[in-house]
């Protein structure tokens, strides 16, 4: 069998799976450029791009297919057996004529606003966690950028500050971070200058040495100056023998226009299989569990429809204000920070139709379709609310707009709810009902599914007219505490014959003694494989906006003033009041939830 290099560390049956189903790395596409190319050219670049993927450890099947369809395409006969009787990265090199000595390749992972808040919480820690699981390749290399002055040193300690170790493998953490901090640098430099970038990539070369080199871009940084990152970092750091990857944070533009302006931007330097848009919700594990969840269980996808379910509910709460995020917050607001994308697309996943494979094109050709088959979101379905300042137990939390980063009298949404209607034959009239707040009473993320009542049910007596009581729901809980479960009902032990609610539950923590990864590590690791399953195209970045962009417009034309709510609420009222006009209670505000 192939060799694995990062993909040990995730279970084998797995990546087998993924690859016999068309899984990562399958597909090699012709870019125009790259068919205008003559034949041995087309070789060259072909066996290039092959050797790094098989260095990234494709097994042989996928470079099997592969090259059979590169043979079609560009005439190389004898290129697929030849392929398979490789078996090592050596004699690869001799069989393409590199002249590489090393073996190994490298990859050098640039953290581009590596002072940042998100670098510290998120990204160094997330690479540690990776290394800790042996998750990172050989030789890998961390690279912090940004403009503050700092030593190697002084990264070394900022970023040692965050690291912590999971709980069920403790033992060696300290020496574990020693290791990973070794491999770690910093290079001060403008998002705007290619000297800075190209004295940043001299650096990486260093340690590259004659490896076959990878690098991986992570634009950790405020999006006004994405662009001019991107520029700098593919005309001076781009690799020059292996694959060059950026990942996009965040917001992907404000609106359809601003969006479509920043894909047009960044494919001025990049190919679109080399963007890489993160949207974290993506790689946290319940998402990840949905499609498991419905399409490898016979009982649950005959029921996902209009005719079973009857509405669904997308919740997302936290019990903090935008504090010391107010700058960013008060220009885009709930709706663009939550609504048009995490749970747009914890949507898609839901409602998609069965993709073709498990391959990436294959899954985001059909979120593509569900979401182009929505109703934009017009203003009668949407509810906008802001937090006000509240006083508990002798404690003044603060209004949004006491945040001196946002200006006075904003109108900025920090919650908003929303009905959304996707018109397709599966979906038809079925409410998708989205909430989303920040400083409300809880922190949680959450899909319920309430399924319709059951015709004719012979115990309505006992329920009387409460659907809500006598229907199943099925919760999807993302985080925290996470869990899946099942509400269904049941006779109260004993003679007579009285019904109860009760929950089939499969609670990760009393199933899994394992901690569960954090969305950055599996998103790190899937850029680094090349798996692109988990980000966001351009063709599905630009529906989940045309659905919202309008209803942005119109909430900031006609300056709609936000129904106020107390921090650590429940959130406005009018959420309940748009659920009751589609005959929907929400499902979270039930004492047994
Ligand atoms: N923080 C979070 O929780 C989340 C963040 N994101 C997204 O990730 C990206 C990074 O977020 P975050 O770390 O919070 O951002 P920060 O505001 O912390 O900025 C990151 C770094 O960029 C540099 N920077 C900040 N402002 C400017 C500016 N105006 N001009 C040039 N450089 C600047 C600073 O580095 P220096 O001065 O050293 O150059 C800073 O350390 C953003 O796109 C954000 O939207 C997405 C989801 C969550
Ligand atoms: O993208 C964002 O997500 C966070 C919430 O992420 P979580 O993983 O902690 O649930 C949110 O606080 C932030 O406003 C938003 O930009």
């Amino acid at each position: 069998m192939a060799a694995f290099y990062a993909t040990h560390c995730r279970s084998y049956s797995y990546t087998y799976s993924s690859s016999i189903n068309g899984g990562r790395n399958q597909r090699f596409s012709f870019s125009s450029s790259f068919l205008r190319l003559s034949v041995p050219a087309k070789a060259k670049v072909f066996l290039q791009s092959q050797r790094n993927s098989y260095q990234n450890a494709v097994l042989m099947q996928d470079v099997a297919t592969k090259a059979t369809t590169v043979e079609k395409e560009t005439g190389l006969e004898k290129l697929k057996d030849e392929l398979l009787s490789v078996t090592s990265s050596k004699e690869w090199d001799e069989k393409a004529g590199f002249d590489i000595n090393e073996n190994e390749s490298t990859v050098s992972i640039t953290v581009v606003g590596a002072s940042g808040d998100l670098a510290k919480k998120k990204i160094f820690p997330a690479l540690f966690a990776l290394y800790y699981e042996d998750c990172l390749p050989k030789h890998f290399t961390v690279y912090g950028y940004a403009r503050s002055k700092m030593t190697d040193a002084e990264l070394r300690n900022m970023v040692s500050k965050t690291l912590t170790c999971r709980i069920d493998k403790r033992e060696n953490c300290g020496e574990k971070m020693e290791q990973f901090l070794k491999r770690c640098f910093y290079h001060s430099g403008q998002y705007d200058s290619q000297e800075n970038f190209a004295q940043l990539d001299k650096k990486l070369k260093e340690h590259e040495g004659r490896r076959v080199s990878n690098r991986l871009f992570y634009l950790s940084i405020p999006p006004n100056i994405f662009i001019e990152a991107v520029k700098c970092a593919s005309l001076s750091a781009s690799s020059g023998n292996g694959w060059t990857r950026v990942i996009v944070e965040k917001p992907f533009g404000r609106d359809s226009e601003s969006s479509a302006a920043l894909t047009k931007a960044l494919k001025q330097y990049l190919a679109e299989d080399q963007i890489f848009r993160i949207d974290h919700y993506l790689g946290k594990e319940l998402v990840e569990n949905l499609s498991v969840l419905r399409f490898s269980n016979l009982i649950f996808e005959p029921l996902w429809s209009r005719q079973y379910i009857r509405n669904v509910q997308l919740i997302f709460s936290e019990d903090f204000g935008t504090e010391g995020r107010g700058g960013y917050f008060d220009h885009y607001g709930i709706i663009r920070d939550i609504m048009q994308n995490h749970l747009l697309q914890i949507l898609a996943l839901f409602a998609m139709e069965t993709p073709v494979s498990l391959d990436a094109e294959d899954i985001r050709n059909e979120k593509v379709k569900v979401l182009r088959s929505m109703r934009p979101l017009q203003l009668e379905n949407v509810v906008i609310g802001q937090y006000k300042s509240h006083n508990k137990g002798g404690v003044t939390y603060p209004a949004y707009t006491d945040d001196k980063t946002v200006p006075k009298g904003s109108l900025t949404p920090t919650f908003a709810a929303a009905a959304l209607f996707i018109d397709n034959a599966r979906w038809d009239g079925v409410p998708f009902l989205m909430k989303a707040g920040k400083a409300l009473h809880n922190k949680r993320a959450e899909i319920r599914v309430q399924f319709r009542h059951v015709p004719g049910n012979l115990y309505n007596r006992n329920f009387r007219t409460d659907l809500d009581r006598a229907t199943n729901e099925l919760v999807i809980r993302v985080q925290p505490d996470e869990a899946i479960y099942l509400k269904i009902n049941n006779k109260v032990p004993g003679l007579g014959m009285r019904l109860d609610r009760s929950n089939l539950n499969l609670h990760y923590a009393a199933r899994y003694s394992k901690e569960i990864p954090d969305a950055y590590e599996r998103l790190l690791l899937d850029a680094i494989e090349g798996e692109r399953r988990l980000f966001i195209r351009s063709d599905e970045l630009d529906a989940a906006w045309e659905l919202f962009t309008p209803v942005l417009a119109e909430l900031e034309v006609k300056k709609i003033i936000p129904e106020y709510y107390p921090y650590g609420s429940r959130g406005p009222v009018g959420a309940h009041y748009l659920a009751a006009r589609y005959n929907v209670r929400w499902g979270d505000l039930g004492v047994e939830q």
